[in-house]
């Protein structure tokens, strides 16, 4: 594929912002300098020459890339309101997209009752801490400056009016409060640059895929290798074999990536380069990157990715390399911080319903018939939660976050007998991390997989092997049937929801590469996409489903479950603030995987036996005392 001509002209003015400064409502920063004139392609064949061609100097790449404070003169607030449209004021969705024309120091004295929300509410963050904007190669390096192929290639021609200023910023925390003013942090918007830091024919772009699988991967790979050569025309594009380990791996040789090479991939679901947990070598694959040649990456991958990611960036900039490393996030858990969601966790959701609907026919065909459904989930219960809200076909959700019993009258014994007396059967649907604290210490963990996460024993073994000898104990029916559909949730290609959405994922992440951004992931959050610095990431928790939140509200108005669990300190701790930062910065080596969000519960709390935890149950189905069980090792 030929490269398509680098045209000088400037793109049409598609940001409000340069109306704002056009119109000196706006002071333009001090040093803005217009798009470099360039002679044409051929003097583009080469970066160099190009660099040579192009006055580039380190300050003016630096300001292009790093946002420029926005001032605003006195009374600026009043002009901006008389000339934005009278809709304005009725839409929360158009405020959020202009947050920065408030001035925190001004606004007060704003006399347009249509702005009176807007500033009360959607105050972007007044310091630049608060403006979370990813690192640029032109702060450790020289990065190129090169008018972006949109401009002139015929077919990507329209494409200009897309373009993205530095300037424009999404909002994270939009939730409004009559009574204060919400200051809100903001992410840099993705979407292609004006212009881009490598000339395409300059681009060796590598893509790796590391950890579990989940739906779409194959998809995010397809799009990335569409974005860099139907959009800019990169022709040399790589696949690395079985995540990190394929960087320096002799077993194993950098794949080729052409667009007949992947097109019908996303039909597919795993990852056409193959994944794989641990391998993760800073020097050996920070020396394989510069030794190859590449100077793009693209990695794609959950939270120990990222972290791998991470260390990666710091030290190719440590070493002054002009090589992007550029994260999408991956975990069919959704437990990723701060992104909305994660891609594949739509489809693994629907095929979850798939197995609670078996679930529910085979209970409702047997006497006393319970549908158990073990998903996964090792720390958080988005899976379980959303499958239980989605299919409405269960009446016990079990998750990490909560704590439960099975003895006792509030016990999950109690509830399961309960269900049977009341409908005759009943659906459990259990997350892969749930249940942890019922487990001996010394059965709770048995070692940690490569990657350094820690293996759990199986949940739905465990709980089947429970209820079969309660009821067993009773002498009272049960059928029990445990479905597992743990793999097969995450195998599959993506669903429509997630296959755009991995498309999308995939050209922001490449117009951010091309842009010259570095240390971020793409995501999506409040909707729009942006780019998350990797130092943001790796310093948050993994996302927690709050128990104390609307959503698992909503779950037991749904299931009409009880608690299960009566003992005090077992309770759910709120979760403090969604999102918030660790508080230690540090890299950790092996993230430990918090599977009990409470204080471990002590050796008196440790099930031995239901009876020894709990008090007797009061009532069977016949009305005697139940008697007591015993707990027996997992399976
Ligand atoms: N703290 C870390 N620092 C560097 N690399 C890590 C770290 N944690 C995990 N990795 C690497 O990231 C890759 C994927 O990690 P893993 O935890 O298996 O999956 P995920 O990224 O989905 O959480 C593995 O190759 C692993 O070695
Ligand atoms: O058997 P594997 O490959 O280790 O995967 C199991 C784990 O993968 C997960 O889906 C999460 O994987 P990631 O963290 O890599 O996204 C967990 O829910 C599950 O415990």
């Amino acid at each position: 594929m030929s490269v398509p001509p680098l045209d000088p002209g400037r793109g049409p003015a598609s940001s409000s912002l340069v109306n704002l400064v056009a119109d000196g409502l706006v002071l333009p920063p001090p040093s803005a300098t217009p798009a470099p004139a360039v002679a044409g392609a051929a003097a583009l064949r080469s970066e160099s020459s190009a660099a040579a061609a192009v006055p580039t100097s380190e300050p003016s790449a630096v300001a292009a890339a790093a946002p420029p404070d926005i001032m605003l003169r006195s009374g600026t607030i009043e002009k901006i309101a008389a000339m934005m449209s009278s809709s304005v004021g009725e839409d929360a969705a158009s405020h959020a997209d202009q947050p920065k024309i408030v001035d925190l120091a001004t606004s007060k004295g704003c006399s347009d009752p249509r702005y009176e929300h807007f500033t009360k509410r959607l105050v972007a963050h007044p310091s630049k801490e608060g403006r979370l904007v990813p690192p640029h190669l032109s702060e450790w390096t020289r990065a190129g400056r090169f008018p972006s192929p949109f401009k002139t290639n015929p077919r990507t021609l329209n494409l200009g009016l897309s373009f993205v200023s530095n300037n424009e910023t999404i909002l994270v925390d939009i939730i409004g409060h009559a009574q204060h003013e919400t200051i809100s942090r903001e992410f840099l918007r993705c979407g292609p640059r004006e212009t881009i830091a490598f000339h395409p024919q300059t681009v060796k772009a590598a893509i790796v895929t590391c950890g579990g699988l989940a739906p779409g991967l194959n998809t995010v790979v397809r799009e990335l290798v569409y974005t860099l050569s139907r959009m800019y025309g990169v022709e040399e594009v790589y696949g690395v074999p079985y995540g990190y380990r394929g960087f320096y791996s002799p077993n194993h040789n950098l794949r080729r990536l052409t667009e007949d090479e992947v097109s019908s991939i996303h039909h597919q679901g795993g990852t056409v380069l193959g994944s794989s947990r641990g391998g993760f070598d800073l020097k050996l694959i920070c020396d394989a990157v510069e030794d190859r040649g590449l100077n793009q990456l693209f990695i794609i991958g959950g939270d120990g990715t990222h972290r791998g990611a991470m260390a990666i960036y710091q030290e190719l900039r440590a070493r002054q390399s002009k090589i992007t490393v550029v994260g999408i996030p991956k975990t069919v858990d959704n437990d990723f911080p701060l992104i909305d969601r994660s891609f594949g966790f739509d489809t693994a959701v629907e095929e979850t319903q798939r197995a609670i609907l078996c679930a529910k026919v085979e209970a409702k065909a047997a006497i006393n018939g319970l549908g158990l459904v073990k998903v996964m989930g090792r720390a958080s219960g988005q899976i379980a939660m959303f499958a239980c809200l989605a299919s409405r076909d269960v009446d016990v959700c079990l998750i990490p976050e909560i704590p439960f019993e099975l003895a006792g009258p509030t016990g999950l014994f109690r509830c399961v007998s309960d269900l049977f007396n009341t409908q005759g059967h009943c659906v459990i649907v259990v997350a892969e991390g749930a249940g942890m604290e019922l487990i001996d210490d010394d059965l709770r963990s048995y070692g940690t997989d490569a990657s350094g996460n820690v293996k759990r024993p199986d949940i739905g073994l465990w709980l089947r092997a429970r209820l079969n000898e309660h009821f067993a104990s009773l002498g009272r029916e049960l059928n029990l049937k445990l479905i597992d559909p743990f793999y097969m949730i995450r195998s599959l290609p993506a669903n429509a929801t997630d296959s755009l959405y991995c498309s999308l994922l995939g050209q922001s992440a490449v117009h951010g590469a091309m842009a010259g951004y570095s240390g971020f992931s793409a995501g999506i959050v409040n909707g729009h996409h942006v780019m998350l610095p990797m130092t943001e990431i790796c310093n948050r928790q993994r996302t927690k489903v709050d128990v104390h939140s609307r959503m698992w509200h909503r779950v037991l108005a749904c299931t009409n479950q009880p608690s299960l669990c009566s003992s005090p300190k077992m309770q759910p701790q709120p979760v403090a603030k969604a999102n918030a930062a660790k508080p230690s910065t540090s890299m950790d080596p092996h993230p430990p995987v918090s599977v009990s969000p409470v204080e471990p519960p002590t050796e008196s709390d440790t099930l031995k036996s239901p009876t020894e935890s709990g008090t007797p149950e009061p009532s069977t189905e016949a009305g005697a005392p139940e008697p007591s069980t015993e707990a027996g090792a997992p399976e």
